[in-house]
């Protein structure tokens, strides 16, 4: 028996939802591109959960059903007032959150087919609303209730602002979405499959996914691209800054991916949407920093941008607090979180794999005493 670091190459599951083959992303054997050109956010929620997209009335449905979900418990609220708000992250706001929104739901242990899909809906509808309401809790603002007329994307922004969102913001938010709701069996995504799959409630399986996702090496990477960018902060610097990290090995947020080695193909929309709207908001500098940094870190380390590099400039230019860009991951990546775990459900076995032992062996117990 022996480890493979990282489970480095290691199928550990049959799954349709989405496939990584030849680095090109599918969900369900949709390329990625045409999804991120022609697709609602609510439409690849639909495809995640059943496998074909849409038809009209299907789509309404299911986007009614969103918006009538989108409230949240007011003591789940009430809770969010008490959290020690200057000290803690998003992150793990969202977190306990999402945790306690299973406390508040009668059908958390119900694992029947009908349940599952409430509680899918419950939680598809409501991540938004707790990041929102979070982000103006904290800065001493009401929040503001999710509007039943408006499109997944644009009631985040909404909620977010407090005020109609303009429709290129509207468009590249759900873009955004669309490009990070799936993606094979990355680590957050394992950790939701394990988790339930000793037979856990989805609220478990949703909330140990989303401390998965906010580690640096996974979601938590977009974040601390803009911190390094604002670091930079200036193109002229970019060159002494980045040459000196990688002299000192330190790793460059938002590069390297365990499967793509040729590129994420996600990225390529990003590095578009983030050149149109710093040039919308007149700051085109962050669009010049992320290119440049693009190029020395490829051409010094051989290494390609991934989807979380240039999301950075993108939700900054959306005016989006910088705390907020994993959370913003989590809304989307919820979708694709739901989808593995009715698959994991739906053809359950417990996940549990074996360890190479490299400890020391035959030891003789000596008495406290004695040690
Ligand atoms: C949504 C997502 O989760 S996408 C990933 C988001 N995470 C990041 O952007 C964080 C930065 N990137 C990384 O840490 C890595 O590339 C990962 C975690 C994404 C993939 O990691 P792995 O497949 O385990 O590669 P690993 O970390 O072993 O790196 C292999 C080599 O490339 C180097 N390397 C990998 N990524 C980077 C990076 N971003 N900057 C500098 N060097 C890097 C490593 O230092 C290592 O070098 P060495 O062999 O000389 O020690
Ligand atoms: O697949 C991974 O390892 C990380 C990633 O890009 C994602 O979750 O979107």
């Amino acid at each position: 028996m022996s480890a493979t670091r990282g489970l480095e190459g290691v199928v550990a599951t049959t799954s349709s939802v989405s496939s990584i083959i030849d680095g090109v992303l599918t969900y369900h054997g949709f390329n990625i591109d045409d999804l991120a050109h022609y697709a609602s956010f609510e439409e690849v929620v639909f495809l995640l959960w059943n496998g074909r997209l849409p038809k009209e009335q299907e789509l309404k449905q299911l986007t009614e059903e969103l918006a009538s979900y989108a409230e949240v418990p007011q003591g789940v609220i009430e809770q969010m007032k008490m959290y020690p708000l200057d000290k803690i992250h998003p992150m793990a706001a969202l977190r306990t959150a999402i945790s306690i929104l299973g406390l508040y739901d009668t059908e958390a242990d119900d694992l029947s087919e009908a349940a599952n899909r409430r509680k899918a809906l419950k939680l598809q509808a409501q991540v938004q609303t707790v990041v929102t309401a979070f982000s103006r809790i904290r800065e001493g603002k009401e929040p503001v209730a999710p509007r039943k007329d408006l499109s997944f994307a644009a009631n985040f922004l909404y909620m977010l602002k407090g005020e109609e969102p303009d429709e290129i913001s509207v468009n590249a938010f759900n873009k955004a979405l669309v490009l990070h709701a799936d993606h094979e069996l990355n680590a957050s995504t394992f950790t939701a499959r394990v988790c339930v799959a000793t037979l856990s409630d989805i609220y478990s399986g949703v909330t140990a996914a989303i401390g998965a996702l906010k580690g640096p090496l996974h979601g938590g990477a977009n974040e601390r691209v803009m911190a390094m960018l604002m670091e930079i902060g200036e193109v002229n610097n970019v060159e002494p800054y980045i040459m000196n990290a990688l002299s000192n090995k330190v790793k460059i947020m938002g590069f390297g991916h365990r499967v793509y080695k040729d590129g994420d193909p996600r990225a390529k929309h990003l590095k578009e949407m983030s050149k149109q709207l710093t040039t919308i908001t007149g700051e085109p500098k962050w669009y010049e920093m992320s290119v440049k940094i693009n190029e020395i870190v490829t051409s010094e380390k051989g290494l390609l941008p991934n989807v979380d590099f240039y999301s950075a400039s993108v939700y900054h230019s959306l005016g989006i607090k910088h705390d907020l860009f994993t959370p913003i991951f989590a809304i989307s990546r919820m979708s694709g979180w739901i989808a593995h775990i009715l698959e994991q459900y739906s053809n359950n076995r417990l996940i549990r794999p074996r360890a190479e032992y490299v400890g020391p062996e035959k030891q003789e117990y000596i008495p406290i005493s004695q040690r």
